[in-house]
């Protein structure tokens, strides 16, 4: 099997307008996505998200730089020639857009009819999909009649219906309340692994990324300030070169924001300090006592990701100065510590 990537973007920006007007959108992103994988862009509203998987699918093009996707040159083809690459592309969306007048089979199947499936065909995959979905039994009812997660998952049917080899999920579930949210993220991670598909989650949601992604950029103004494996981005103590207020919630330390706050009831060394062996790290919170210092957690916890749990901790640190020196260095060797810059 080939092994070049799926989506590959080289140094590509998109402006819009000009002059006092300009606002660069994508801004110099190179990356790429692999096939089988699901790749999270996590970022704050008007990040450039949108305009980044509008890229993917050729409904932007870039003003520099170039998208590879399926080994095709996106950017650089014409209308006409983008029909079969978006052919296998399927999209869902935040507002699921549903058709009202069709009912839950015929929203399914429209792709296929579009794709010019025979109807016998066309009737076996509906029903294949369905009952993927669990929606079987909700065959002829219509959107008006469905919860909101259930239009979510006649989406994600619809979006698989042609067996596409990308899937894009914009924003697939911020219209929808945490348990449904649930509900959506578990059938996406099965589209994943049961069909293979290749997933791009664009969202503003951390849950997204934490419950489905294999990797994770981060963007912030255009572009991507952090990427990699989600464990290795939420794990790491350490702040991105462009440290930016997304990173910083992303990985559970305090922003300026949160150190102030915590001035206010918590004096001492602020450090803080990485999860990844929780056991270790309780381990030496437990001989505080011992070195002579005390400690406050101020800020921080534990969360979980696809495959693994993480977390950092930030301590408010009590005692003696060289103390409190031994302490920090007995943490270190159970989870990495970093200084909190005030
Ligand atoms: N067609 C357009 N014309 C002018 N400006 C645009 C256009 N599309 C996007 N922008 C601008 O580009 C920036 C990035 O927008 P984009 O929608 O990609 O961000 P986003 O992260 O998806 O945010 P949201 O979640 O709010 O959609 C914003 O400042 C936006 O106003």
């Amino acid at each position: 099997m080939s092994t070049a990537p799926l989506i590959e973007f080289n140094n590509v920006s998109r402006t819009f307008g000009t002059g006092d007007k300009k606002v660069t959108a994508v801004d110099d992103v190179s990356l790429r996505v692999d096939r089988g994988e699901v790749y999270g862009v996590i970022g704050f509203s008007g990040a450039g998200k949108s305009t980044l998987i509008r890229l993917i699918n050729g409904l932007e093009r870039p003003t520099a730089g170039s998208v590879h996707v399926l080994g095709q040159e996106i950017s650089a083809m014409r209308e006409g020639q983008l029909t079969k690459v978006r052919s296998r592309i399927g999209m869902v969306f935040q507002q699921f857009n549903l058709f009202h007048s069709r009912n839950v089979a015929g929203n399914v199947a429209y792709p296929l009819k579009v794709a010019g499936w025979k109807k016998p065909e066309r009737e076996a995959r509906v029903e294949e999909l369905l009952d993927f979905v669990g929606l079987a039994d909700k065959a002829t009812q219509y959107p008006e009649q469905l919860s909101g997660g259930q239009k979510q998952r006649v989406g994600i049917a619809r979006a698989l219906a042609a067996k596409p080899d990308i899937l894009l999920a914009d924003e697939s579930t911020s219209a929808l309340d945490p348990n449904t949210t649930g509900e959506v993220l578990r059938l996406l991670r099965r589209a994943n692994e049961e069909l293979g598909i290749t997933i791009v989650a664009i969202t503003h949601e951390m849950e997204v990324i934490r419950s489905i992604a294999d990797r994770v950029a981060v963007m912030d103004q255009g572009r991507i300030v952090e990427s990699g494996l989600v464990y290795d981005v939420f794990s790491s103590p350490r702040e991105s070169k462009d440290a930016s207020f997304v990173g910083a919630a992303l990985k559970n330390r305090p922003t300026s924001e949160d150190v102030r706050r915590i001035r206010g009831h918590a004096t001492g060394r602020l450090v803080v300090v990485s999860l990844q062996n929780a056991g270790a790290v309780s381990a030496v919170l437990g001989q505080a006592v011992s070195h002579g210092v005390s400690f406050e957690i101020v800020h921080g916890g534990m969360n979980t990701t696809k495959n693994a749990s993480y977390g950092l901790l930030t301590l408010a640190l009590e005692g003696e100065v060289s103390a409190v020196e031994a302490f920090v260095a007995a943490l270190n060797s159970a989870g990495e510590v970093q200084e909190v810059h005030e």
